[in-house]
């Protein structure tokens, strides 16, 4: 019975890997316990009563200590001190998040190595990293494999702090002649995450797949889309990294095929408005796909990298956007461990149902206009309240919305888009958008805006999308995101739930239409 209340106050306080590392330091109090009570136990853990309904999650967004650009390269001994500069200030915010309770801590892509290489150039940042299925908690047997500095440090910041520890290095495997698509460097280089277990063991290794621009210079994309996993306590994890979350693979394919409950997602994002700026678009990716995700941007203010987030399908959790300083920062938050068993209404989401129902509206005059190069259809909102359609090929979108005071100097379109988007990468589009005018001029609608002033009582923006991957996007003034502010219904609307915290900046419903993109291979961005 002694043994047995034990493990009940064990199962409610411990999860699986605390109760396997006690049994590891107190072998004895395990041995003390009747066959009995660990009968229960096994039938305990067999019922998932270690499985923990929520966790808390970090992400770090690291001002990243970039290397001096050379065009020699450095020996791996300098290389290293300037990871290790850099696994300095990570190892602070890890130690910090472990100390406020964190089951796991994500860090930004680049965040170790930083930016600027050639292929050369990199060669000494990068370390062999073996496939996890070897076993492999490099803190504890840091000559199994060949020097593996970084990989040892991070193993032994998880091991110590007893958390979850993810991670962006470089890979490097060794090829020769018997592989015809060995580079003539006679190496692979790889854009690489890595997890450690809270054991520091090596659970996950993934390769960046969709490389983004310059990046195809110093770093190979895999043959085959790598879909990378591993299972927790608090729920089943996928990694992808940064450009990654535009395309179909393997992003799509974790949610869709391998119902992962928490995406973490490593990034150096340069923020693009109105409609890719990396909180506005990373947490309508959580809420349209209808998982948790763990974005780490880096932070670079020179290159507009900034804003991370702990994005939960309901809406933003914690996030974070920082234009003006150079510091990083941590954010820590509670998530559900599996979102997908509290089902929602929206598992029976019809993105077009609404807009294909209704009999359009008005269709007031159109033009056309910009937006990050794709040429849009808009029509401007000229009353304080109305009803307004515009199209674009076999796309509408409708509006109804109410103005508070529409601002003397502020203009809103509505603009409708169904194409190829081909700058800096090719993934086909169908978006419907609310935004705001660079200024008066209508010819400026589509340009960035930061600033608004206008309120809106009310919004709900629909479309007739051919797609059913659609990321509904709101954007306040000061570049905020609006967390309870907004809802989508069953019926494809995106509807304001009251009057937004701030004026806004842009109501999207951004819609990507996969069996549209130009076929493979995985260098959507080519420049090569
Ligand atoms: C938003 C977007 C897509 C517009 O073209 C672009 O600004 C962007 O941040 N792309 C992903 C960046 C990326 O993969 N960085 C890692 C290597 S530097």
């Amino acid at each position: 019975m002694r043994g047995k209340t034990t493990f009940k106050i064990c199962s409610v306080w411990l999860d699986n890997e605390m109760f396997l590392s006690l049994r590891v330091r107190a072998p004895a109090m395990v041995s003390f316990l009747s066959s009995w009570s660990v009968f229960i136990f096994i039938l305990e853990m067999g019922l998932g009563a270690f499985a923990l309904d929520k966790y808390t999650a970090a992400v770090y967004e690291h001002s990243v200590i970039l290397a001096e650009s050379t065009t020699e390269p450095v020996s791996s001994e300098e290389a290293l001190k300037l990871m290790n500069k850099n696994m300095d200030i990570l190892e602070e915010a890890i130690k910090m998040a472990a100390k406020q309770g964190a089951h796991i801590i994500v860090t930004p892509e680049d965040g170790i190595y930083g930016f600027s290489f050639t292929r050369e150039t990199l060669y000494p940042y990068l370390e062999d990293i073996p496939d996890p299925q070897v076993n492999w908690i490099p803190c504890t047997e840091p000559e199994r494999f060949g020097p593996a500095p970084v990989l040892v440090r991070l193993s032994c910041l998880a091991s110590d702090n007893a958390i979850y520890v993810v991670a962006n290095m470089g890979d490097k495997k060794p090829c020769n002649f018997t592989d015809p698509d060995c580079p003539s460097d006679g190496r692979y280089q790889y854009n690489t995450d890595v997890a450690f277990d809270s054991q520091g063991k090596l659970v996950a290794r993934y390769h960046k797949l969709n490389l983004f621009m310059m990046e195809q210079l110093h770093f190979d994309a895999p043959k085959e889309p790598e879909l990378v996993t591993f299972n927790t306590t608090f729920g089943k994890f996928g990694l992808f990294t940064c450009f990654d979350i535009l395309f179909h693979d393997p992003a799509v394919v974790l949610v869709s095929n391998f119902h992962v409950d928490t995406i973490i997602f490593p990034t150096a994002w340069i923020n693009v408005l109105p409609h890719l700026t990396a909180i506005e678009f990373h947490s309508a990716w959580a809420m349209g796909m209808r998982v948790n995700v763990l974005a780490s941007n880096t932070h670079l203010r020179s290159r507009n990298m900034t804003g991370s987030g702990i994005y939960a399908p309901d809406g933003p959790t914690a996030f974070h956007y920082d234009a003006k300083s150079e510091n990083g920062h941590l954010l820590v938050a509670e998530l559900d461990s599996r979102p997908s068993l509290s089902p929602t209404y929206l598992s029976a989401l019809n993105w077009s149902l609404f807009a294909t129902t209704i009999k359009p509206f008005s269709e007031e005059p159109n033009f056309t206009g910009v937006v990050f190069f794709d040429e849009y259809t808009f029509s401007e909102l000229t009353k304080q309240a109305g009803n307004l359609t515009v199209c674009q090929k076999s796309l509408c979108c409708h509006l109804s919305y109410r103005m508070t005071e529409q601002q003397e100097d502020e203009r809103y379109v509505l603009g409708a888009f169904d194409g190829l988007h081909t700058v800096e990468g090719e993934y086909y589009l169908q978006v419907c958008t609310l935004l705001k005018c660079g200024s008066t001029d209508l010819q400026t609608c589509g340009q960035p805006v930061t600033a608004a002033y206008t309120q809106f009582d009310y919004f709900s923006l629909s479309g007739t999308f051919s797609t059913n991957y659609v990321l509904p996007e709101v954007l306040l003034s000061g570049v905020q995101l609006a967390p309870g502010e907004f809802q989508v219904l069953s019926d494809g609307r995106l509807v304001s739930l009251k009057h937004t915290s701030q004026p806004v900046l842009t109501v999207t419903l951004f819609g990507r239409w996969f069996e549209k993109d130009p076929p493979h291979p995985y260098t959507h961005s080519r420049i090569l």
